[in-house]
């Protein structure tokens, strides 16, 4: 299956690095300062955005002037070891968060609050409420948002049920889904509010490794379909370059920018060759601070 975007895309993102991020194509280049192009709007913009969390004892900085676009369609990865701040950086993006210092806007709007435009699937299977059957969660989300009214919900879940291959458990509870199961509920309830950014902080990390990839497969698949623009965190190198169109490295905590990558040549089949294993090596180099 091929997930690479057009040509189009790959100018755009060339064009809209920040020329003081170190952005490697194909996990080679630091670009540039670069020529000027047309400009194209981000959806989401993060500037120098600050992230701490004030406890008992002391101030703990999550991120340290963070910055990066994310463009409509991206499938944008946030990368980096475990207390980097990719968790926080996607908490602030859905608006539980509010950054130190900086500033994130979605659409040209500054984020202060958390809101439908931004839906978030965590890792936990345990996203879902128990008392609810399948369809009823996806609906409920839709319902209490006031997104839409009860026919359509219960088409709308449907429509999203089906898209994620679960067209015979409608009325199924949490409990007698399988793990992978419970994710492509909660992916669907996720993607049934149409969100300007679908937001997904390790989903599959709990799933074992056959589960796992299919669900990658899935997503890849349902991105082709629709095209939805997805920011993903996740401290697999592998899943990174494998889902991925952009990838941002962060440094360990605090979290700052190392570099950002394009990776939209790599799709699930490309994950044993040469190119991809040369390139998940570079990125551990940049991750870890050796020489590339
Ligand atoms: N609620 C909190 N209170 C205090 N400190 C926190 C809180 N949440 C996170 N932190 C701290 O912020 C830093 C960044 O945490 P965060 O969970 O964002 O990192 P991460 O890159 O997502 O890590 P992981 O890959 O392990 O999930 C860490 O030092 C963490 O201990």
């Amino acid at each position: 299956m091929s997930h690479g975007l057009t040509l189009a895309f790959q100018a755009r993102t060339d064009f809209v690095d920040n020329g003081s991020l170190a952005a490697v194509a194909d996990g080679v280049e630091v670009s540039p300062k670069l020529p000027s192009w047309p400009t194209v709007e981000p959806l989401l913009a993060v500037k120098n955005v600050h992230l701490e969390y004030a406890t008992d004892k002391s101030i703990v900085r999550a991120t340290y002037d963070v910055s990066f676009n994310v463009y409509g369609a991206d499938r944008f990865i946030l990368l980096g070891p475990s207390g980097c701040g990719k968790s926080s950086l996607l908490k602030s993006v859905a608006g539980f968060l509010p950054p130190r210092a900086g500033s994130i806007e979605l659409d040209g709007q500054v984020v202060r609050k958390a809101g439908p435009d931004r839906v978030v699937v965590f890792q936990e299977f345990d996203q879902l409420a128990p008392w609810k059957t399948v369809k009823q969660n996806v609906m409920f989300a839709l319902q209490a948002s006031r997104t839409l009214g009860k026919k359509e919900a219960s088409e709308r879940a449907e429509h999203y049920l089906h898209k994620v291959g679960l067209s015979r458990f409608f009325n199924a509870y949490p409990h007698t889904l399988s793990g992978g199961m419970k994710q492509r509920v909660a992916i669907a309830r996720a993607m049934a509010m149409e969100p300007k950014i679908l937001l997904m902080d390790e989903p599959f990390a709990a799933l074992d490794a056959l589960t796992r990839r299919k669900m990658q497969e899935e997503l890849l698949a349902l991105w082709e379909d629709t095209k939805f623009t997805l920011m993903f965190v996740t401290h697999s190198i592998e899943e990174a370059l494998v889902l991925g169109n952009r990838i941002l490295l962060l440094s360990p905590h605090p979290g700052r920018v190392k570099a950002e990558i394009n990776s939209h040549q790599f799709s699930l089949d490309s994950a044993g060759s040469r190119e991809f294993q040369a390139t998940a090596q570079r990125i551990h180099h940049l991750l870890f601070n050796e020489q590339a």
